[in-house]
């Protein structure tokens, strides 16, 4: 039997968010706060003689939607760590979309790496290589913080290693993805960089509401919200729904009654829960 590690990590959708630029990618990073979701990515590693990567969207019934080869941020990863792997990640949510996918990649992949070739990194080291790819390759800026636990997290330093305060939710969430918002197109252009600092809100949310509230506040001023986005936003103001757009993609996620059947007719809603920890390592086998 082949030696085999398989590790999760939640996804995130971000709320609103500042970027803070630091001397080197370690000290770079957000403030913001976002809900760790219950979906992620699952990662499968196993020993091979160069890096590969095989990522793969899949349906609810573990169905392969798309396949392809080669993640360069998770490339990255192993290079950093001098290693070299096969390894197969699978997510049920689109790619591109707002829901931290990148981050949550690295993070399952980088355990399930470790685990597989017994390199004895701490969870604080697994998320320092996988925050550093992201910040290298614009593909993220706080979700590697984020899913370093669950809840809904407010992060009050940047970095893996910053302030984070998280309140659980047992509220079920809502989504709707019209189609992807490519990260390094908002985070690498000091233009819309400079729209999203000035509509930073102020200190952390207590609880889902406050977190609505300044989220949607956030994406009204932040000018990221498109034409789809929008409509979606309007139907739910409409039916008295909670909702705002996830940073950064083509997207809406909503809470509270009324918020699927209000989402429904635009296209599929998806239902999400508060993840209630990080990423985590689940079996090694062989
Ligand atoms: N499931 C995955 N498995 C492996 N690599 C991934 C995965 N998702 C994203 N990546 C890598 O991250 C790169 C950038 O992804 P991108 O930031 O657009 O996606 P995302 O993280 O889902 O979106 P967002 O940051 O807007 O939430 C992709 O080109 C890919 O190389
Ligand atoms: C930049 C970002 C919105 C991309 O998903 C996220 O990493 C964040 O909130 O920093």
């Amino acid at each position: 039997m082949v030696r085999t590690a398989v590790a999760f990590s939640p996804g995130h959708i971000s709320g609103y968010f500042r970027k803070i630029a630091g001397e080197s990618p370690a000290l770079t990073g957000s403030i913001g706060a976002g809900i760790v979701i219950d979906e992620g990515v699952l990662a499968t590693a196993s020993a091979a003689e160069r890096r590969e990567v095989v990522v793969r969207e899949v349906d609810a019934g573990g169905r392969v939607r798309s396949e392809s080869q080669g993640s360069p941020p998770l490339e990255y990863a192993m290079e950093r760590l001098n290693v070299r792997a096969h390894v197969e990640t699978a997510c049920r949510l689109p790619i591109g979309a707002g829901f931290g996918l990148s981050a949550a990649a690295l993070l399952a992949s980088i355990t399930a790496i470790d685990a597989l070739l017994e390199l004895g990194l701490s969870r604080a080291e697994i998320a320092a290589v996988a925050h550093e790819a992201e910040v290298v390759h614009s593909t993220g800026l706080g979700d590697v913080s984020a899913c370093q636990g669950g809840g809904i997290a407010c992060r009050e330093t940047p970095g893996p290693g910053g302030r984070i305060t998280r309140i659980p939710s047992d509220q079920e969430i809502w989504a709707v993805s019209f189609g992807p918002l490519p990260t390094p197109d908002v985070i690498g252009s000091a233009e819309h960089l400079e729209r999203v600092a000035a509509a930073f809100p102020t200190g952390c949310p207590t609880d889902l509401e406050g977190f609505f509230s300044r989220s949607r506040a956030f994406a009204e001023a932040s000018g990221l919200v498109t034409a789809d986005v929008r409509s979606a936003l309007e139907a739910c103001d409409a039916g008295g729904v909670l909702a705002s757009m996830t940073m950064l993609g083509r997207g809406v996620f909503a809470t509270g009654d009324g918020a699927r059947e209000v989402l429904a007719p635009f296209t599929e809603p998806i239902r999400l829960n508060v993840a209630e920890s990080g990423f985590h390592l689940l079996e090694v086998r062989g």
